[in-house]
């Protein structure tokens, strides 16, 4: 049992070097006894605080940023001066400052990483250093139980950012302590840089990761087999999230380690799981059954595809067998509508094309040559449900929404790409193409769209409903490895905690000041699916609930006292 949350905390530091512990740091909060008994007086102004009062000053000098990238930098150094101080202020202020510290805005903190570089935080393995794998494991003394690990190669929908990438995997572990309740000394964010292929980051004589072009896949491969044989030496039990990696490697890296380690990639099974939830709820609120929609995809990469296998999973749960569930997705990528007759399908699309006859007799013959577009498929297929995950804007036009608006009575249309700049859509041109209409959800954070005297709240279909649920279910049962089935029940509970399962005219996901009870919602249902699968060691109900209850870290400072060695 983890009972950090209420007893005191004994410290090897004291004076100035306690100060510059962002875990044990708590500024002018240490009381008058800690400063004599710690060696801190005359470091603090003399006036002691409480984390309230800490958190209203915090929170003044946030506002008096101007930008948001400034805005970003600011949370950013508090989170590298005073952790729990980070955490208890925008656990107060969740709603403002997530699209700060995570989505959209961490995307330029990525593209800008080297320029803003400050303080050392998480483990940069370049290749070069590829021999020293273990010693810098080592050098973290702390246990970890979660990391989130990214090559850079395929930042949101902002293509190779080299290390860069760094800037979502901090973004992604503050959600894990500030969602999901895992204490932040128990994280660690990882960039493997393997070099870039970004020319301008190239160029940049500022850039800090590893200058050269990328790897090839041969070398490629045994890094990243070093650097996992070499975490499961130092923390055999820790749930290791994927992030970000490219659409070549996300799927091969996940299917080779995933009965290996306790890992998942949030990409693929993380979006997936939360598309998966919302159309549930899509359905649900526009009186459909999920498992008679027909569903087309923008976008046939390692995401597109994930999104669909949650979808025919979800399907066959519900009385569809496997193939009249894979006769529902519709995937569409730059060359068009997949069919069997192309060449370089991906392994992962193979189990999702269709037929190049059926592709024939529907578009005719010159279309499939051409590529049957999703513009055709619209028109032809007339999908109840069209996914963006293309990383590029400005692809669901006016004329495919206004196609999809005179098909459905309640066209179901998610733009799921990351940061808003790469959105299909934006919800105010959907919304208005379709008349008020269609259902939206986008993977950015957008306002209610105000159409006609009436607003629209706007779904925010991204990962976060899901990942920190898997962290403190993990942490809470200590399961051994990710199962689909146990994504499937963060799907079902996800969809169930919706507000449109009560109404229809409600938002499709739970709203951000329910999210960390959303979320241990999601940790129980996924942990019981664990224990059910032998996945993890049997206990009770009650004990289950203590359990997510004591791992959940709570904001709050502790009592520092001196440890005496
Ligand atoms: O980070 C996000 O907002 C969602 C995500 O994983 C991605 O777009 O790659
Ligand atoms: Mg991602």
């Amino acid at each position: 049992m983890n009972d950090m949350n209420h007893s005191s905390i004994h410290s090897a530091l004291t004076g100035r070097m306690l100060l510059e512990n962002s875990l044990l740091n708590k500024g002018t909060a240490f009381t008058m006894e800690e400063r004599s008994e710690l060696d801190l007086h005359g470091l603090l102004p003399p006036n002691v605080e409480t984390l309230e009062e800490q958190c209203r000053r915090a929170y003044k000098s946030y506002c008096l940023k101007p930008t948001p990238i400034l805005k970003h930098i600011y949370l950013r150094a508090l989170q590298d001066t005073n952790e729990t101080l980070y955490y208890a202020l925008i656990q107060r202020h969740l709603k403002e400052m997530l699209p700060i510290i995570y989505t959209p805005v961490v995307g330029q903190a990525c593209q800008r990483f080297s320029d803003l570089y400050r303080r050392p935080r998480g483990l940069f393995i370049s290749y070069p250093e590829r021999h020293r794998i273990d010693a810098m494991l080592a050098s973290f003394k702390r246990n970890i139980e979660v990391i989130v690990v990214t090559d850079g190669e395929r930042v949101l929908g902002l293509g190779d950012q080299g290390i860069g990438g760094m800037g979502i995997c901090i973004g992604k572990l503050a959600l894990y302590s500030a969602v999901g309740g895992v204490a932040p000394n128990l994280t660690l964010p990882i960039a493997l840089d393997c070099g870039t292929n970004n020319q301008e980051l190239l160029n940049d004589p500022g850039y800090l990761g590893w200058r050269n072009e990328r790897i090839g896949d041969d070398e490629y491969y045994e890094f990243v087999d070093s650097f996992i044989q070499a975490v499961k030496r130092r923390w055999p039990n820790v749930l290791l999230q994927f992030e970000d990696f490219a659409i070549g490697h996300a799927t091969p890296l996940l299917e080779k380690y995933r009965d290996q380690l306790c890992s998942f990639n949030d990409d693929i099974q993380g979006t997936a799981a939360v598309a998966a939830g919302t159309l549930l709820s899509a359905a649900q609120s526009i009186g459909k059954k999920v498992e008679d929609l027909k569903v087309a995809f923008l976008g046939a990469g390692s995401s597109g595809c994930g999104i669909a296998e949650q979808i025919i999973r979800l399907m066959s749960s519900r009385g569809l067998t496997d193939a009249e569930a894979r006769g529902r997705m519709y995937m569409v990528d730059q060359f068009g509508l997949l069919h069997d007759g192309m060449d370089n399908l991906r392994d992962f699309q193979q189990k999702l094309v269709r037929q190049r006859t059926e592709v024939e007799s529907v578009f005719g013959e010159e279309t499939t040559a051409k590529g049957a577009f999703l513009k055709d498929v619209v028109r032809e297929i007339k999908p109840d449900v069209i996914i963006g995950v293309s990383g590029q804007t400005g692809l669901f036009t006016k004329e495919i929404i206004e196609q999809m608006a005179r098909n459905h009575d309640r066209p179901i249309v998610f733009a799921l790409s990351n940061p808003s700049s790469r959105v299909e859509a934006v919800p105010e041109d959907i919304i208005n193409w379709s008349q008020g209409r269609a259902v939206v959800a986008t993977g950015s954070p957008f306002d209610p769209v105000q159409y006609e005297g009436k607003s629209y709240p706007i779904a925010q279909c991204n990962n976060i409903y899901i990942f920190p649920g898997i962290g403190l279910s993990v942490l809470a049962c200590g399961a051994t490895r990710i199962s689909d089935g146990m994504l499937d029940k963060a799907v079902e509970t996800l969809a169930l905690c919706a507000p449109s399962a009560m109404n229809p005219e409600a938002p499709l996901l739970p709203t951000l000041d329910t999210i960390q009870r959303v979320t241990c919602d999601i940790a129980k249902a996924v942990a019981i699916q664990a224990q059910e699968e032998g996945l993890a060691p049997e206990c009770g109900l009650n004990e289950l609930e203590e359990r997510i209850h004591a791992n959940y870290w709570k904001a709050e400072y502790r009592r520092v006292r001196m440890a005496y060695c």
